[in-house]
């Protein structure tokens, strides 16, 4: 069950992009968020769904402190993360932690699973030499990993189980929240439904909120409990997920649900 107080609040969050691209009769900035409310609280998935280009991985930086709103306040537990607080910010970084698409970019291939794993507690500084082995060993379990997989490349085991590194190093600091973009997008078909049983156990076993990204609707509908429909920057609908499905009430949601041949 979820717990009704928010861990995560976005108010009215804008973000606005400098255009990659200056061409003549192109807009030189694109508003690629454009005024979203939502809020994340721990054992319940919110998935976010939307075309490419509609601002979900823009909502995901803000999310996890990656991308600084134009205007509008980023909330955890109660106080804003904006305003230039660096306990407020510490405790943030450990408590947001994001999952990217392609593990193979995400992950630093020159070290080992081990290390990887071990990083964010010697960046954080947390516990000793032999308390830090002793996480990286319990991370593995976490994410069904077997032990030998601590002394290998991420180059040496499969596209899941590089997913599975990564989602062991977003847990490493014991976050409240995973913000997961498109975590199943690079991998084979044949192990995408493992990911998302992975990651939705994981979220109840360790009461996480965890945010779901995606651009395919029944990926969505797998995983969340309630759900954001984007378009062009902007939450056009929002609502618990049987409802959204069932009885959608914006347009765009309804193109979404009747396009959308694909499972998992
Ligand atoms: N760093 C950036 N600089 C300039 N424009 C950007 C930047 N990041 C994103 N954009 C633009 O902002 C808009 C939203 O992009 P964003 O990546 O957030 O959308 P998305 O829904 O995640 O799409 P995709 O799934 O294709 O990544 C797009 O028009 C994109 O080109």
């Amino acid at each position: 069950m979820s717990d009704d107080t928010p861990v995560l609040e976005l108010k009215d969050v804008h973000v606005v992009h400098k255009a990659r691209t200056g061409k003549l009769f192109r807009p030189d900035r694109v508003h690629a968020v454009a005024g979203v409310d939502m809020a994340v609280r721990r054992g319940e998935t919110i998935g976010i769904v939307g075309e490419s280009g509609c601002g979900k991985s823009t909502l995901a930086k803000v999310m996890v402190g990656l991308q600084a709103p134009t205007s509008g306040d980023v909330v955890f537990n109660g106080r804003s993360v904006l305003k230039r607080n660096a306990r407020t910010r510490k405790e943030f970084g450990r408590a947001i932690s994001i999952v990217f698409q392609d593990p193979s970019t995400a992950l630093n291939g020159r070290m080992l699973v081990r290390d990887i794993l071990r990083d964010p507690l010697d960046v954080h500084g947390i516990g000793s030499p032999r308390d830090r082995e002793k996480r990286v060993s319990e991370l593995l379990d976490l994410v069904g990993l077997p032990q030998s997989a601590l002394d290998v490349l991420p180059s040496q085991v499969s596209g899941g189980q590089r997913q599975r590194v990564a989602i062991a190093r977003a847990l490493a600091l014991d976050p409240d929240v995973i913000v997961a973009d498109e975590p199943t997008s690079a991998l084979d078909v044949s192990v995408r439904a493992q990911v998302l049983n992975l990651l939705t156990d994981l979220k109840a076993r360790l009461n996480l909120g965890l945010v779901f990204i995606s651009h395919d609707i029944q990926t969505v509908r797998y995983v969340s409990d309630r759900i954001a429909v984007m378009y062009f920057g902007k939450v056009v609908e929002e609502g618990m997920a049987e409802e959204v499905f069932d009885h959608p009430t914006n347009d765009y949601t309804r193109t979404l649900l009747g396009a959308a041949p694909t499972l998992l």
